[in-house]
């Protein structure tokens, strides 16, 4: 018998609390688990706020000195939590490496493109002196700038090409999986649509798995072989894009594919999440969805669910799945 491949990433039951100046804690993220095969794209949605950011932070170990944080993370079999910083250090940007939200805040406003990426290089001991320049114009080339971008301020970019040097910086030490935060969210509708194109040729080129966290689930359905549905700080449902779409057991995954429904079709209007999710610097005694869910029974507001697993990643954490909204 032949036992399933290693995943690259394994992260499981991880909690993420960061502690508040009036000395309360804020449990941002809640039992997430994450796994991520060989070349596979997970996709990771859920309104602002649900812990998106939280969960990849802590998977690069980036988390700033107020975060503490439960549970396993593995990285190629390593165990990353239980290492500490030294374990995290030798798999960061290595094997696993992130491109955030604001490229603008990523890059250095006084330094040269090229002195960035070439600096990386040598940090990472990737590459030094003309091998690393000749390697810092590889990069560039790779994602589709022209080597004139390598004497440029960040200041001199613009939106796009800045993400695409994020990227580039991201893919220097030649990692085996991509974590991509909000890659656009910057960026208007054409540029956007080009870096996602630029990311999913790259993913396919050089191998790699992808994480990409959006607020848009339809952007995930077309682009992604896995998806996960987070909803404050939890995973709420986890499938292939076919369940997902066609089979939503979650009635959050519901009202998310209603409330992005194309207004340019002749289907449905998009309809509106009323509400908000809950603060997550508070207890939630029940389902956190409870306030907001359409079929809401009293036990839902006094018991969590538990995720309910259907086999090959497939989980839903409602107690009355399936219920149509
Ligand atoms: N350093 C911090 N200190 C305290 N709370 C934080 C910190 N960083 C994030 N949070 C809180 O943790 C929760 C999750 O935030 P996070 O940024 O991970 O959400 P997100 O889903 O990525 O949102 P967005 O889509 O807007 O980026 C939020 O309530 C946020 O206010």
């Amino acid at each position: 018998m032949t036992s399933a491949p290693q995943p690259l990433v394994d992260a499981r039951d991880v909690n993420v609390w960061f502690d508040l100046p009036d000395g309360r804690e804020l449990h941002a993220v809640r039992g997430a688990d994450v796994r991520v095969n060989s070349r596979e794209k997970l996709g990771i949605v859920g309104e602002s706020g649900c812990g998106k950011s939280t969960l990849l932070m802590a998977l690069m170990g980036l988390l700033p000195a107020t975060a503490s944080v439960s549970g396993r993370i593995e990285v190629m079999g390593a165990d990353l939590l239980a290492g500490g910083e030294r374990a995290f250090r030798a798999h960061r940007w290595k094997d696993l490496a992130i491109v955030f939200q604001g490229a603008m805040n990523a890059l250095n406003p006084v330094i040269r493109v090229q002195r960035q990426i070439v600096e990386a290089l040598e940090l990472h001991e990737v590459a030094s002196g003309m091998a690393a320049v000749h390697r810092a114009s590889d990069l560039v080339r790779l994602v589709g700038l022209p080597e004139g971008v390598l004497r440029k301020f960040n200041h001199e970019l613009s939106g796009g090409m800045r993400q695409r040097v994020s990227l580039a910086m991201a893919l220097a030490c030649d990692p085996r999986v991509l974590l991509a935060d909000e890659p656009t969210t910057a960026l208007d509708m054409m540029v956007a649509a080009q870096v996602l194109a630029l990311i999913d040729r790259l993913t396919r080129e050089l191998d790699l798995a992808l994480v990409l966290v959006t607020h848009d689930l339809p952007l995930v359905t077309r682009t992604c072989d896995r998806i996960q549905v987070m909803y404050a700080g939890t995973v709420v449902e986890s499938g292939t894009p076919a369940d997902i779409y066609h089979q939503p057991q979650h009635p959050y995954t519901r009202l998310l594919f209603a409330a992005t429904a194309d207004v340019h079709s002749d289907g449905p209007d998009p309809v509106t999440i009323l509400g908000a999710p809950p603060r997550l610097d508070q207890v939630v005694p029940g389902c956190a969805f409870e306030p907001r869910c359409p079929h809401s029974q009293a036990r839902c507001a006094t018991d969590v669910p538990q995720p309910q697993s259907a086999g090959k990643g497939r989980s839903w954490a409602c107690h009355y799945p399936g219920e149509s909204t």
